[in-house]
C-alpha cells in the first residue's frame, strides 16, 4: 500500500538515537496529556470510522515496528468526524511497547505510562492522492492512539499475534487478510483528546492530528510477550536485538492545547 515506502524506512538511522533537532519542531509528539490542561471543545464531533476488513493486505516488520497494512488505493476504510475536517484514508495499523508491563507507550496521561499503545493511520484522501504528499502537509494525517494495558486476553488480537512469528526479521512480510482494525478500539469512542503533532518516527514530519482515546483496551501479558518475541534485525545479521522499547520520548508542549470531547 502506498502508506509503506521501504526505501526510506530501512535507510534511516534506528530511531531511538534521537535526531538532534527537528527543523521548527514546535508541535513535536509524543506529549503528556495533563488532563487538567486540557480544554473541553463541546464542537468537536463522534469519531465516525468506517473500516473494511477485506482491504486488509499484509504484515510487515520494518524494524521499527510490525504494520498492518491496508489498501489504500480506494475510499473503502475511512476516519472522518472528531476533530477533522475532510475524510482519511486507512493505510496502516502499528504498535509501540516496552521490554515489560511496566512501560511502552509514547503518549502518557497524567504521566502514567501503558504497557503499549496502537497507532491507527490515515491521510487526508480528499486533499491528496497519495499517503507521500500527505505526510507532507500540515494535517495531512490524522493517527488514533489506543492505549494497551494487561489484563484479559484480546480475542480479536489473537489472529494477529498468531501470525507475528512469520515476521520475526526486519523486512519480513506475510500476507494477513480480513483483519478488522475496528476490533481494537475501545468500547467508548467518544471520550477522546486530540492536539496538533507529528510522526514520532524518522522523519518526525508535523503533519498529525493526534486522536488519543481516553479508555486504553486490555490484552493478556502473554499477547504482549509475543510482540517482544520480534526482532529489530534482519535474519541475516549476527548479532539479533529484541524488538522492545521502540517508543520515542516526551516532547516539550511549546504552547500547544489540547483538547477534550467530555468534559
Ligand atoms: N508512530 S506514528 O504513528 O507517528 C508514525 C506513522 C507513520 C509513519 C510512516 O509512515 N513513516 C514512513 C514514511 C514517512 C514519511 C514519508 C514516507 O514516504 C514514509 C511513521 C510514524
Ligand atoms: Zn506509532
Amino acid at each position: 500500500s502506498a502508506c509503506s515506502s521501504r526505501s526510506l524506512l530501512s535507510q534511516m538511522h534506528p530511531m531511538w538515537q534521537e535526531p538532534l533537532a527537528v527543523p521548527g519542531g514546535d508541535r513535536q509528539s509524543p506529549i503528556d496529556i495533563a488532563v487538567p490542561k486540557s480544554v473541553f471543545d463541546p464542537q468537536l464531533k463522534p469519531l465516525v470510522t468506517r473500516y473494511d476488513p477485506r482491504t486488509c493486505q499484509q504484515i510487515w516488520n520494518n524494524g521499527y515496528s510490525f504494520l498492518v497494512e491496508y489498501d489504500d488505493t480506494t475510499d473503502k476504510s475511512t476516519l472522518y468526524g472528531g476533530p477533522l475536517e475532510d475524510q482519511f484514508r486507512l493505510c496502516q495499523f502499528h504498535f509501540h511497547w516496552g521490554e515489560n508491563n511496566g512501560w511502552g507507550s509514547e503518549h502518557t496521561v497524567d504521566r502514567l505510562l501503558y504497557s503499549a499503545e496502537l497507532h491507527l493511520v490515515h491521510w487526508n484522501s480528499d486533499k491528496y492522492t497519495l499517503f507521500e504528499e500527505a505526510v507532507m502537509e500540515n494535517n495531512g494525517l490524522a493517527v488514533i492512539a489506543v492505549f494497551l494495558k494487561v489484563g484479559k486476553r484480546h480475542e480479536g488480537l489473537q489472529k494477529l499475534v498468531d501470525a507475528l512469528p512469520a515476521v520475526r526479521h526486519k523486512d519480513s512480510v506475510v500476507e494477513f487478510t480480513k483483519f478488522d482494525p475496528a476490533c481494537l478500539l475501545p468500547e467508548n469512542m467518544d471520550d477522546y483528546w486530540t492536539y496538533s503533532g507529528s510522526l514520532t518516527t524518522p522523519p518526525l514530519t508535523e503533519a498529525v492530528t493526534w486522536i488519543i482515546m481516553k479508555q486504553p483496551i486490555e490484552v493478556s501479558h502473554d499477547q504482549l510477550a509475543v510482540f517482544r518475541s520480534l526482532l529489530f534485525t534482519s535474519a541475516e545479521e549476527d548479532v539479533q536485538k529484541s524488538m522492545v522499547n521502540n517508543f520515542r520520548v516526551q516532547q516539550p508542549l511549546r504552547g500547544r492545547t489540547v483538547r477534550s470531547s467530555f468534559s
